[in-house]
């Protein structure tokens, strides 16, 4: 059997990033830039007023200028102005040909069609705006590999980009298995469970800027799960199969993988929970058949499906690993990794009660994991161990 080191690393030695696709600013957000993106204009198109004033041709003696027009944010029309004119123009709109500085309205005195300026730092171009002073035409505005923040996509459209090339999120198929399933919200009959996990993984994979995600339900039988398999191959980029990968009479993933042509690259690793993990590829497709149990799926989905799917988006691992002290004394046996709910404050990490793989009660009050190495069985409280941070619970790592 596999370490979970190595199973993590053979899943990235099979990953090739997606290809890059023209995308629409609007659908952009939190994808990877694949292209250097130059700007087509001069921002500012135009000289423009940063404030709401007047328009002047700056002269240091002179403090009394005519009032001849008004320029608007967004007019088409110019007017020109000559020395000792001024022009009304508000915040945003064109300068008057002629005018090469704006006085702040609150810094002149008006009376009839003359302002008096009233500003001790008046000098020549304040208040004014450069035609490219943001960005001028022909220069790189953002290159290849940068994230597309809010910010990014808002410069962006700002100097007239609709669209950009990106690295595309994978689109994703969960595949539940298990005939005892039955759906939230209806009353069980005696055998049956009601199905969590593809709510745990579709929540999770959303919070990831994940749009494509399809749910299939499958029986456990063999022809079933490979016309299943079929489906979902051919639909996604990643298959995300629930149950069914371990031992049992009615567990049919690993046959069912091999049927659709799916290469098996480990089924297997050294830890708890998620021990029977199965991981395979059909060319560049990646198939996870996750350990059915609640808490196995999402402890997997952290560990080896979330930096497999930033991966291929070329997005760096959102699972961000921290050192910190164990709070109290703990016991394992030997031989596996386990990864325990916990929560991490203030750089101590404390192991919830409830970690048994069937049950989510723990997991749902945790905000890490802490990771405890296979080749330790005593644990002391106080003593250095890894903690893996939940992306989603950022916030609920200190105390204020
Ligand atoms: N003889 C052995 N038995 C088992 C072993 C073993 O090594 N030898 N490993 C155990 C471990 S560890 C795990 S984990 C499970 C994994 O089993 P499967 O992946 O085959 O999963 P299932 O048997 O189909 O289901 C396990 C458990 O999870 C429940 N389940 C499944 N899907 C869902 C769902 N969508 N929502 C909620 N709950 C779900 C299912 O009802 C079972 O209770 O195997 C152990 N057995
Ligand atoms: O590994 Mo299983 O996930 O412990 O129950």
């Amino acid at each position: 059997m596999i370490t979970v080191d190595q199973a993590k690393q053979i899943i990235l030695d099979n990953i090739t990033i997606l290809d890059p696709l023209k995308t629409p600013l609007q659908e952009a957000s939190g994808h990877v830039l694949a292209e250097d993106v130059y700007a087509a204009y001069d921002i500012p198109a135009f000289r423009q007023s940063s404030m709401d004033g007047y328009a002047i041709k700056f002269e240091p003696a002179l403090k009394t200028y005519t009032l001849v027009g008004e320029m608007a944010a967004g007019t088409s029309q110019s007017i020109t102005i000559t020395n000792g004119e001024t022009s009304r123009i508000f915040t945003g709109a064109p300068l008057p040909e002629g005018a090469d500085t704006v006085v702040m309205q609150e810094k002149i005195n008006l009376s009839a069609n003359q302002i008096t300026v009233e500003d001790p730092k008046i000098a020549k171009g304040l208040n004014v705006r450069e035609k490219g002073a943001e960005i001028k035409a022909g220069a790189l505005a953002m290159q290849t590999g940068s994230l597309l923040t809010p910010a990014a996509l808002g410069f962006l459209a700002g100097i007239g980009i609709s669209e950009v090339k990106v690295f595309p999120m994978p689109k994703v198929t969960i595949v539940l298995t298990g005939n005892e399933l039955r759906q939230p919200g209806n009353p069980l009959a005696f055998g049956q469970v009601y199905e969590s996990n593809s709510y745990s993984l579709s929540a999770a994979l959303k919070l990831e800027g994940i749009q494509h995600i399809e749910v299939l339900w499958v029986n456990d039988n063999l022809e079933s799960l490979i016309e299943t398999m079929h489906m979902a191959l051919n639909q996604s980029d990643v298959v995300l199969l629930t149950g069914g990968v371990s031992v049992g009479d009615y567990d049919f993933v690993i046959a069912a993988a091999a049927q659709c042509g799916i290469a098996q690259k480990f089924h297997k690793i050294k830890q708890k929970p998620g021990k029977p993990l199965f991981f395979g590829t059909q060319n560049r497709k990646l198939v996870f058949g996750l350990p059915g149990n609640p808490s196995s799926v999402l402890s997997c989905y952290y560990n080896y499906v979330l930096p497999a799917i930033k991966a291929l988006s070329n997005l760096p691992n959102s699972m961000v690993e921290v050192e910190a002290e164990l709070e109290t004394d703990y016991e394992k046996p030997l031989g596996l990794t386990h990864f325990l709910k916990g929560i991490y404050t203030n750089g101590k990490a404390k192991p919830l009660n409830a970690q048994e793989s069937f049950r989510l009660s723990s997991f749902a009050h945790s905000n890490c994991l802490i990771r405890l190495r296979e080749d330790q069985q005593h644990f002391v409280a106080g003593e250095k161990i890894t903690v893996m941070l939940l992306p989603d619970q950022s916030k609920a790592y200190k105390n204020d």
